[in-house]
């Protein structure tokens, strides 16, 4: 079923970033997907898009094995604009010529603007741009004009006004470049003529007419976390599809402490929802013992949870989807799009192969904030929205190294503390998510006058938009205090706490 809003694809020739190229057409209210440089041109049409954008990326052109595109696309009477590799590409394609450069450039730079094509329409002559490359293009297309120029980048901007064909060397999407995002606003608005008709409101509309379509009267699994992800998606789904919701709740023994007994209370006794509670802690406990890498735990535990779905589902009869909030990121991070495995999140990388079910999962084109405002707008408590995010394997990634149950305990009744000091000072709803870690390493320390050699917590806390990048949170030095002495005095073989304050990247939040 077609989309009711316009909508610009992205194509992604594996920079890490380019899921901002996404974000900021969707902030101006327009549409937008990433997807992987491979869709073809047939692919392409069927959805239908206003405009496409190329993605910048680590190859060069001219080497072998660098990443193409269908060259069909070109042919689909569409406007392109290609940023940074994109443009070089698109010069590539149509017989200009990209060279390496004598040096690389990196970072801020004057462009000034020679030709005002309409991307420049309303722009200064002369502006800050942010650049990232080590090729040059060194001579454009037949057909094609010289928009905009730097000393160290004679060719830094190029258009072909009436193919609609438009390439920059810097990068708009990044905040560095001052008009980057005026420059994409004339793109998607002048160039490709796109309406501001996106929002959630028309989503929540064109998802749940997906969904009626899609499951008709057949039943739905739904998998439910207490999240603020799979919360959204059974709202959504119950309003699409009413009782034939059924929602699972599985204490993986990876929970915090007290989860599993505040969220079936939450769901369906306030929200009356169908939900069972699937007790698989030993399942689980069993299949990770003797496992220490966090590549293979996250697949374990992510193939354990659609096993036991499976198992439910056939307990129960004419279950044939099962419903997950998986977003956009967790989709992006597991590499499925970009060329780098980051770490698989359980409901992407993990699933195995021999799955019976068909998948619904309404949100995996969402960033987190935009399911916040979604799950606002489907009328759910800001208990819910505003929750921080737990992920799927839980307790299981927060060990690191083997996992045991004296571990899990030690982590369990840390973040217990953590979570109790962070909202007595008034910080839960600044900080994005806050949690405690065990490394696996012990050090000395002198408790009562006796030596001990016990083991370390790490705590970490960030600020965040959509969990794609990260800053550490600036705790005060006193509630910081209060959290340490709490956690070692409190929690048995700890005699060392830790704050982690790297920024993501290049750390990331958890630490497997
Ligand atoms: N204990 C669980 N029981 C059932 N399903 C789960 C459980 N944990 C995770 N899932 C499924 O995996 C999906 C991904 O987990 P994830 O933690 O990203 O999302 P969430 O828990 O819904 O939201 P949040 O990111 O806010 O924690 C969930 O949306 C849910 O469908
Ligand atoms: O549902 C999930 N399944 C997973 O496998 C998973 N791994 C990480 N996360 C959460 O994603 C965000 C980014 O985490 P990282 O910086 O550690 O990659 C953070 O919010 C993490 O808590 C997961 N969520
Ligand atoms: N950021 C990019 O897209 C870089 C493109 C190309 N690899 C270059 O160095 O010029
Ligand atoms: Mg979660």
């Amino acid at each position: 079923m077609e989309n009711t809003s316009d909508m610009i694809v992205v194509l992604d020739f594996g920079g890490q970033y380019n899921q901002l190229i996404t974000r900021r057409i969707r902030e101006f209210g327009v549409y937008s997907e990433l997807h992987p440089h491979t869709l073809t041109a047939q692919e392409i049409k069927a959805m239908n898009p206003k405009g496409i954008v190329f993605s910048g990326g680590p190859n060069s052109v001219y080497e072998e094995g660098a990443f193409t595109c269908d060259p069909d696309i070109f042919s689909l009477g569409v406007p392109v604009l290609g940023i940074c590799y994109g443009m070089q590409l698109m010069v590539h394609h149509f017989g200009g010529k990209v060279e390496r450069a004598g040096s690389r450039e990196y970072g801020k730079a004057m462009l000034t603007v020679q030709n005002a094509s309409p991307l420049y329409h309303g722009l200064p002559h002369e502006q800050f741009v942010w650049m990232s490359h080590s090729d040059l293009v060194m001579e454009t297309p037949e057909g094609f004009e010289v928009d905009g120029t730097n000393p160290s980048c004679p060719i830094a901007a190029m258009s072909h006004v009436e193919k609609g064909f438009y390439g920059v060397q810097f990068h708009p999407e990044v905040r560095h470049t001052e008009h980057g995002n005026a420059l994409l606003k004339n793109f998607v608005f002048a160039i490709c003529e796109c309406e501001a008709n996106w929002s959630m409101k028309n989503f929540i509309d064109d998802e749940v007419a997906k969904i009626r379509d899609i499951v008709g009267d057949r039943q739905v699994l739904c998998a439910l976390s207490g999240g603020v992800d799979s919360s959204v998606v059974a709202a959504l789904i119950q309003k699409a599809i009413g009782d034939q919701l059924l929602c699972i709740f599985v204490d993986n023994g990876l929970l915090r402490k007290d989860e599993a007994e505040s969220v079936m209370e939450t769901f369906s006794v306030g929200f009356n929802m169908r939900v069972i509670k699937v007790d698989a802690a030993q399942r689980f406990l069993d299949k990770l013992k003797g496992v220490s890498d966090p590549e293979q735990k996250r697949k374990i535990i992510g193939n354990e949870f659609i096993y036991v779905f499976q198992d439910e589902a056939n307990s129960l009869k004419g279950v044939d989807f099962l419903a997950q909030g998986t977003l956009y990121t967790d989709v992006i991070e597991s590499g499925t799009l970009t060329a780098q495995t980051i770490k698989s999140h359980h409901n992407v990388g993990g699933l195995p192969e021999d799955m019976t079910f068909e998948l619904i999962e309404p949100l995996n084109t969402l960033f987190k904030d935009e399911v916040r405002a979604l799950g606002s707008q489907l009328g759910l408590p800001d208990e819910i929205v505003w929750r921080q995010p737990f992920p799927g394997p839980g307790l299981g990634i927060r060990v690191l190294g083997e996992v045991t149950e004296d571990k899990l305990k030690i982590v369990r009744d840390s973040d217990a503390i953590l979570r109790e000091e962070i909202k007595k000072a008034g910080l839960d709803r600044d900080i994005w998510q806050y949690f405690t870690a065990l490394p696996n390493m012990r050090s000395v320390g002198v408790m009562g006058d006796a030596r001990t050699y016990d083991y370390t917590v790490g705590v970490r806390a960030v600020t965040s938009i959509d969990g794609m990048t990260s800053d550490w949170a600036r705790i005060p030095w006193d509630v910081l205090e209060v959290i340490s002495s709490r956690i070692v005095n409190e929690v048995d073989h700890v005699n060392r706490v830790v704050y982690d304050i790297t920024s993501k990247p290049p750390a990331t939040i958890e630490w497997e």
